[in-house]
């Protein structure tokens, strides 16, 4: 074993004078720093597979919103939720080994450390965008997983969402809680038969225009539609998945998000709805023109309200007893934590940046929704939840449509985490229901005007954060001069945090109105530049 690990790895040596760390979105750089890493991800999810007894781990390549020339990796385990926090560390340091020698090592170190059998089988499955560095990094992939003797299946190209769900199916096959058929048509049916109980009654397809951000959505949602042509009209625009030097250039999910404007390539009918996804269709945020050429963003917040008050509804016509409650993070917006509490009536929770801290949250609800601000997020129905539904004494009609309603959704929507194409068909679904226009959509509530500006400082490490990262801890005295000068705001609310995948601090702000938080987030990031 060690033989062919040594050879192996002798091909895919480790860059000098680079510290590697599987941060929020594992790891993510320049795509030409990545191949030793990538092959050492390999090894690793051979030993998290052994751990966890042959059951298949999934690998997706990609690196989200970031420019072309970056890449990344990560891990998923069995449920297709993210690699559990606590081997996060192994990865960074299979990643930090310097010689073939210390790499070899780490990897026993690991399998002594939980008495792996290395006799045992490994199964991995992997997917990748539509990034250029893709194919040679799936090259490197390959031969980690060949050194460590696991079974693996290329999955291709695939949204992260897609191949997360093909993980759980694989783990989940043959038994009671059988996720779907891990195929790409298994997905598309699983969502488009949901997509068609949920919308049995409505008759008018509804029309939208979809930024698919020049990445590996674009084909991926077209095809989905193509099947859904009585209920839905989508036109994919940026959808040049196969001109990769294009990827996220001026479009997607993240653009249209932060710089609150268009993505290139749309030209906006006045009050017609658009959407972008990020580069691997993760993330979906939606947004309108309307008459006066303003610009309406309905970003994860608007999403996760959208979903809660319609689920909310469905759960009392259902007359089931359900708790359902909503998780966000501190980026979310005053506004849509105020309006879930006091006109909802439901309970929010706060938790730091990153899915995961959110999607382990939500599972404390029976019908969990949670969502960033930048449009990553889904909504997790319990097992007991599902049981309940499904043993419900219905007594009336309407009862009963609630129920299997709310069971169809838990089919549309990706259990296992954010998903674009997903979030894309919960949410028209619902406005189809209500029979919504996107401006009353976006009038349930209105946004506090709000800013993220970044900072770069020289160690970003000194800015340590407690409460769900709405309070410096550290660089010590620094919280105090932004509590000082928010005060001053009507309205205001300020909060600093490191990145976890830039090295920058992001600060961000929000005041009662547009020139009161230009002002503010531009002396909060003066009293950051002014600590380092
Ligand atoms: C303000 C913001 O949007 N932060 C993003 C960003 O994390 P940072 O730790 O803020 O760099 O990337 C994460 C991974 O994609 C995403 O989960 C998160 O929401
Ligand atoms: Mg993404």
């Amino acid at each position: 074993m060690s033989n062919s690990l040594t050879e192996y790895s002798l091909k895919h040596a480790r860059p000098s004078n680079i510290v590697y760390g599987y941060g929020t979105a594992g790891f993510r750089m320049k795509a030409t720093l990545l191949d030793s890493v990538v092959f050492r991800v390999g090894l690793l999810a051979g030993l998290r597979s052994r751990f966890l007894d042959g059951k298949t781990i999934g690998i997706m390549i990609t690196a989200s919103h970031n420019p072309p020339e970056d890449n990344g990796v990560k891990l998923v385990d069995p449920m297709g939720e993210m690699l559990e926090a606590s081997w996060e560390s192994h990865a960074t340091s299979l990643a930090n080994a310097e010689t073939e020698a210390d790499l070899i090592l780490v990897y026993e170190g690991l399998v002594a450390k939980f008495s792996i059998d290395l006799s045992r089988p490994a199964r991995v499955v992997f997917a990748k965008d539509s990034r250029e560095s893709g194919p040679a990094l799936v090259a490197a992939l390959v031969d980690g997983l060949k050194a460590v003797n696991a079974e693996f299946h290329d999955c291709g190209m695939l949204t992260t969402p897609q191949l997360h769900y093909n993980v759980r199916c694989l783990n989940t096959q043959g038994t009671e809680r059988s996720y779907g058929v891990p195929t790409e048509a298994g997905y598309f049916n699983k969502l488009t038969s949901a997509y068609k109980t949920i919308l049995s009654s409505v008759t008018q397809p509804y029309s939208i225009t979809i930024d698919a951000a020049n990445g590996i959505g674009g084909p991926k949602v077209a095809e989905l539609a193509k099947e859904l042509s009585n209920l839905l009209a989508v036109t994919v625009v940026n959808n040049n998945y196969d001109k990769p030097e294009l990827l996220n250039h001026a479009c997607g999910a993240d653009y249209v998000k932060t710089g609150q404007k268009l993505p290139s390539g749309v030209t906006p009918e006045p009050s017609k709805l658009y959407a972008s996804f990020d580069g691997d269709a993760d993330r979906i945020v939606f947004y309108f023109q309307d008459e006066t050429t303003k610009f309406h963003l309905l970003d994860g917040d608007k999403i996760a309200t959208l979903a809660a008050m319609y689920l909310g509804d469905l759960i009392k016509q259902a007359e089931v007893d359900l708790n359902l409650g909503v998780v966000q993070t501190a980026y979310a917006n005053g506004s849509s934590t105020d309006y879930i509490q006091k006109n909802l009536n439901l309970p929010v929770l706060c938790t730091p940046t990153g899915v995961k801290h959110l999607h382990h949250a939500a599972l404390q609800f029976d019908i969990g929704v949670y969502f960033e601000a930048n449009g990553h997020g889904t909504v997790l129905f319990g097992e007991n939840c599902i049981d309940a539904l499904k043993a419900a004494d219905a007594t009336s009609p309407g009862q009963l449509t609630a129920i299997a309603t709310l069971l169809a959704f838990s089919e549309l929507i990706n259990q296992t985490v954010g998903d674009a194409i997903s979030d894309l068909l919960m949410v028209l679904a619902i406005l189809s229901l209500k029979n919504w226009t996107c401006a009353e959509w976006a009038h349930i509530y209105t946004d506090l005007p709000n800013r993220l500006a970044k900072v770069i400082v020289n160690d970003r490490r000194i800015f340590t954060t407690t409460d769900a990262e709405r309070k410096l801890v550290t660089p010590e005295g620094l919280q105090g001069k932004i509590d000082e000068m928010v005060m001053k705001y009507s309205n205001g609310r300020s909060f600093v945090r490191a990145s976890g995948t830039e090295d920058a601090v992001r600060v961000y702000a929000e005041c009662g109105t547009v020139g009161e938080v230009d002002d503010l987030v531009k002396n909060v990031v003066e009293i950051v530049k002014n600590s380092s």
